[in-house]
């Protein structure tokens, strides 16, 4: 999928959501679990419930390789689920992936190639040459971790360049644009620093921004739309916990379903306010 049709879906759908398909074993309902593949039957119980509301889905690897190869065929069952009923949702591996160029490559094969995902979050720590194999599919996106929602996110990412001044964030936004385009590379920002947005868009003011942090760990909506919005949206904005834990009981589908309803509707408000539809 490329960025015009990416822009086309959060017009049409009036939403820049991104649900996150964290679907943890020991949180599901607990009728779930005589099912053959709970975890898939969870999943498509959910897509099915949000699917109308959102235009992403990203589940994290973590919690499906924690099952080990049941884990890999709930999530292969789940990303052709969504190709096979949902083909203009945009889908994210949150794998933070990134090796030597060779181990990339098969990474990149992995992801877009065994599994037909549009896009991977990488981990830009080891550099250019760890980044560039995700860049050589046509309209698949690497999806590089900038400033991460998390405490430890000050541990490393505010550290300064001691020629640039540059706290390392920025140098990573400054130093991976020359190796993609708004239109194969997308940055994480956390919710949790918006107030960080609006220097983030000076420096990459066309690129997509996957913002994970609301919900659960308490980001602001609105002030990630204030900061972050750019005139294509330019932001896909995640919430897992939020959204897919809902509910406890049998009712999860349905009140997943209103949750990310819920969502919808803060961003249609945020999008007209902007005059994006
Ligand atoms: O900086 C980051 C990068 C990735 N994540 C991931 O996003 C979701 C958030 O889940 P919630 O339940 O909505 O908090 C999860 O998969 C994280 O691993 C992030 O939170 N922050």
């Amino acid at each position: 999928m490329d960025r015009n049709q990416l822009f086309q879906q959060i017009q049409k759908k009036r939403s820049f959501l991104c649900v996150g398909l964290d679907t943890d074993i020991l949180k599901i309902p607990k009728h779930l679990l005589d099912k053959p593949d709970p975890v898939f039957f969870f999943n498509k119980e959910i897509i099915d419930a949000t699917a109308q509301y959102t235009v992403a889905y990203k589940p994290n690897l973590a919690f499906y390789e924690s099952l080990g190869w049941q884990g890999w065929e709930s999530l292969e069952k789940t990303v052709e689920y969504v190709r096979e009923n949902y083909p203009e949702i945009f889908l994210i591996a949150d794998a933070k992936r990134g090796d030597i160029g060779n181990t990339s490559n098969l990474y990149a094969r992995a992801f877009f190639e065994k599994l037909d995902f549009d896009a991977i979050t990488v981990a830009p720590y080891m550099g250019e040459d760890s980044v560039k194999p995700f860049m050589t599919y046509p309209e698949k996106w690497v999806i590089l971790l900038a400033l991460t929602s998390n405490k430890g996110a000050s541990d490393f990412q505010f550290l300064q360049n001691e020629e640039t001044g540059d706290p390392l964030f920025e140098s990573v936004l400054k130093t991976s644009q020359n190796w993609g385009t708004p239109e194969n590379l997308m940055y994480v920002v956390g919710a949790t620093k918006a107030e960080k947005l609006s220097e983030i868009r000076e420096i990459v003011p066309h690129h997509f921004l996957l913002v994970p942090g609301v919900g659960a760990q308490g980001g602001s909506l609105e002030a990630v739309a204030e900061n972050g919005m750019n005139s294509q949206c330019g932001l896909l904005v995640n919430s897992s916990r939020g959204i897919i834990y809902a509910s406890a009981g049998e009712d999860y589908a349905e009140k997943a379903g209103e949750a990310a309803c819920k969502v919808q509707e803060d961003m249609e408000k945020l999008l007209k306010g902007r005059k994006l539809i």
